[in-house]
């Protein structure tokens, strides 16, 4: 498939958002390219940022029910259109726009036929129209991608596909970390925010972080309610010292100063090291910086604590990142995990007896969390679980009986949910 139009004649109104959103799914579905990492390139020459907006809005809805816009689509063409077929992508951006972003349909078939570019037109034309007029609509909640949902039927049931589901129709809110944890009631009433836990701070989705009052004084930095447990987990850290391993763009690191640690963050790409570095700066946050390598890096001295943020497939993000699971493939999932093994046994190393590692991962894959551990304690005799208390986990989450934390979709659903995430807290003999 072609996928860039001639900006020429893409010139009509609304029409280079609808072409950078065709060249976004391309990145995502054809190239197997992070959305978020592709948007600056296929984004590029949009002067507006809300043309920038609208493109990346088209492509999540797309994403967010591509198997529906695709049987959608199959139940109105007479010859199956292949996958990668412009014409697909052309329907699923303008069935996207009329079915979930409230576009009109002509403006919103308008603005996709240019982009079939010498392709089948008619076509296009031909199916769009029979299915609005035959007034078709998509499943609510959508359904996930089918080899995702059978996959974590069989590790987590069905009912959590259907809150996984559920999820991944609604926006995320925008959950805050504080620096002064001990302010979270104050900062709470400022923002007009709910609180789920000390230092935690919930908006509405679509809340934009950098216009509230606090951001440029860097009171606070976004970070899922999830992804703070593992700091958290680490507990108050005055005279101690951290290794913070895979850190940008340094949530975590963030947490462990806020809290008292002496933090060593060791990241592997430089280009992410800058996003660290700003986010201390702006929150005026101290921490030792090093460019490394998280499977190679041996420390001269051990530490009181080591956190590995592993890298993962990120499937426990699907409701903020709608490409993780068109994206992330089996074989991917099991990489993985052999990295991650091979870290975590790294990691252990750097940890003082009597120490704590804590070991997390944003994935709803088993390999990635639960079996990493399994497959740790089997090998390291010198280490075991150190369950969390229930004080320290938000109330609505609790340890499994193993010891460790996983969170899976349907938790704090009421409350507007959370990443999906393993967590799990050892102590070192
Ligand atoms: C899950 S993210 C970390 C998020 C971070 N801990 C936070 O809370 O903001 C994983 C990070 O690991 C980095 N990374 C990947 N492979 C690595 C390696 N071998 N050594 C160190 N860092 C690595 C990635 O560049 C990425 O920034």
């Amino acid at each position: 498939m072609a996928t860039s139009p001639d900006p020429d004649k893409t010139a009509a109104p609304g029409m280079a958002a609808r072409a950078a959103a065709l060249r976004l799914l391309d990145a995502v579905l054809r190239r197997g390219l992070p959305l978020e990492g592709a948007l600056d390139k296929a984004a590029r020459g949009l002067d507006r940022s809300e043309d920038r907006a609208l493109a990346h809005a088209i492509a999540a809805a797309v994403l967010r029910h591509l198997g529906d816009l695709d049987a959608a689509i199959d139940g109105a063409t007479k010859q199956r259109l292949p996958d990668d077929a412009k014409a697909r992508f052309v329907l699923r951006i303008a069935l996207a726009q009329t079915l979930l972003l409230n576009t009109p349909p002509h403006a919103a078939i308008a603005t996709a036929l240019p982009l079939v570019d010498g392709g089948p037109r008619k076509l296009v034309h031909g199916v769009f129209g029979s299915l609005t007029r035959a007034g078709v609509t998509l499943p609510d909640p959508p359904n996930l991608p089918a080899d995702v949902a059978e996959r974590w039927a069989e590790a987590w049931g069905d009912e959590v596909v259907a809150a996984a589901q559920r999820s991944s129709a609604a926006l995320a809110p925008l959950d805050l970390s504080l620096r002064a944890v001990s302010r979270t009631a104050e900062w709470a009433e400022r923002l007009g925010a709910v609180s789920l836990a000390p230092g935690h701070l919930r908006l509405p989705a679509g809340t934009r972080i950098t216009e509230l009052d606090g951001f440029e004084e860097g009171a606070f930095w976004a970070q899922d309610i999830a992804a703070a447990l593992p700091a958290r987990l680490l507990g108050s850290g005055e005279g101690k010292t951290v290794l913070d391993l895979c850190a940008a763009p340094g949530g975590k690191t963030m947490q462990l100063v806020a809290a008292g640690w002496s933090v060593t963050a060791i990241e592997l790409a430089e280009s992410r090291i800058k996003r660290l570095k700003a986010n201390l700066a702006r929150t005026k946050l101290v921490a030792t910086i090093r460019l490394g390598d998280a499977l190679t890096y041996a420390p001269a001295e051990p530490f009181d604590a080591v956190l590995l943020d592993a890298p993962c497939s990120a499937t426990g993000i699907f409701r903020r990142h709608p490409d993780v699971l068109h994206r992330v493939r089996p074989r991917a999932i099991v990489e993985m995990a052999e990295r991650q093994r091979a870290m975590l046994a790294r990691a252990a190393g750097a940890v003082k007896p009597g120490g704590t590692l804590v070991y997390a991962v944003c994935s709803l894959e088993p390999e990635e969390g639960e079996r990493t551990i399994q497959a740790f304690l089997a090998a390291q005799s010198g280490f075991r679980i150190e369950p969390p208390t229930d004080v320290e986990l938000p109330t609505g989450i609790a340890a499994a009986p193993e010891g460790w934390v996983r969170i899976l979709p349907g938790i704090l659903e009421a409350e507007g949910g959370a990443d999906g995430f393993f967590i799990a807290r050892l102590r070192r003999n």
